[in-house]
């Protein structure tokens, strides 16, 4: 999620990236990567690029890259994604391609659950939802998907070859929570279909950082606000990934040291309105915070304040979804 603090609404790349490794995404085959692997496609960052960096099989490149084609037929990478979801919309970047980026590219995708196989992958039933489009060099192309169901994975096909810097597969996560039937789950996480819909500020970092899987292994992997001069505080909102009751809230201020927020608080709203569920509540720097939440009611969103800016490594909403 980019600055500024009012991104326009509906505004896709704002979604998370669902394709992201950082969220268990994997481009589990290509075509061909001869020139440069195809699990460049979805790392995090912005594409790197440094002239003459010449190896044993030509330019290094920061994206994936098939050789020059002499046969009939077109490139392809199959991705898995992190999670599950809708996607509203997809950016083919090229960047620092030039000369060598593919002349079109089409996106597919396809809903397969359980563990299947590439083999399994590519007999799967494949609906385009980018239609075959002209691609320039050095470019973010930015697609809006209209396709309102719910995918698994995602198939990039690179007319009829070339180098595609970075797949962003932006959208809202819809995973199958069948498997905690009768458990209790982290109802914040990305992985379970939490989703932070709202916040104050992310200029420094996004805040879809605070309900990644795992831990920030530094700053800028969890969500980081600028330094505020109005009085105000900064928030976050997270939709749940259902209605659910939350038993234990955790608050991560790791790598946050000398710009932890000194206080949080939390917020639910739910089908019975709003509630307070933890109290303005001292944070230390640099720290795992777990708290007990009592008796509270069911709710649907949750609003994470902190006071008065800095930013949270991570948030868990531990509890159980109501039937
Ligand atoms: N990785 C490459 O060297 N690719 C290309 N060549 C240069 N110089 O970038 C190409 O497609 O021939």
């Amino acid at each position: 999620m980019n600055p500024p603090a009012n991104p326009p609404e509906n505004a896709f790349t704002d979604l998370p990236d669902l394709a992201l490794r950082a969220y268990g995404g994997a481009v589990v085959a290509a075509s061909d990567e001869s020139f440069a692997e195809k699990e460049n496609l979805i790392r995090p960052g912005r594409p790197s690029f440094r002239p003459h960096t010449f190896g044993a099989r030509g330019q290094v490149y920061d994206g994936w890259e098939t050789r020059r084609r002499r046969e009939p037929g077109h490139d392809w990478a199959l991705v898995r994604l992190g999670v599950p979801g809708t996607v509203r919309g997809v950016v083919v970047d090229t960047a620092h391609f030039t000369g060598n980026h593919p002349a079109c590219a089409s996106v597919e995708a396809a809903a397969v659950d359980g563990y299947p196989a590439a083999g399994e992958l590519r007999a799967a039933e494949w609906t385009e939802i980018v239609p075959r489009s002209p691609l320039r060099g050095d470019a973010e192309h930015v697609f809006e998907v209209a396709d309102g169901r719910r995918y698994t994975h995602v198939r990039l096909n690179a007319f009829p070859d070339g180098g595609v810097a970075r797949l962003r597969v932006h959208g809202e996560p819809r995973p199958d929570l069948s498997i905690h039937e009768g458990l209790s789950l982290d109802l914040a996480a990305l992985e379970n279909g939490g989703l932070v819909t709202a916040c104050s500020d992310a200029f420094y970092s996004s805040p879809h950082n605070v309900v990644a899987p795992g831990l920030a292994r530094h700053q800028a992997e969890g969500w980081e606000t600028t330094r505020r001069r109005d009085g105000g505080n900064d928030w976050l909102v997270i939709r749940l990934a259902g209605a659910g009751i939350v038993k234990l809230a955790e608050i991560d201020t790791t790598n946050l040291v000398f710009n932890a927020p000194g206080w949080a608080s939390l917020t639910g709203t739910g089908p019975d309105g709003e509630t307070a569920l933890l109290p303005r509540t001292r944070l230390l720097p640099d720290t795992r915070h777990r708290f007990r939440i009592e008796d509270g009611p069911a709710v649907t969103h949750v609003r994470v304040d902190i006071y008065p800016d800095g930013g949270l490594a991570r948030v868990r909403l531990h509890g159980v979804l109501d039937r």
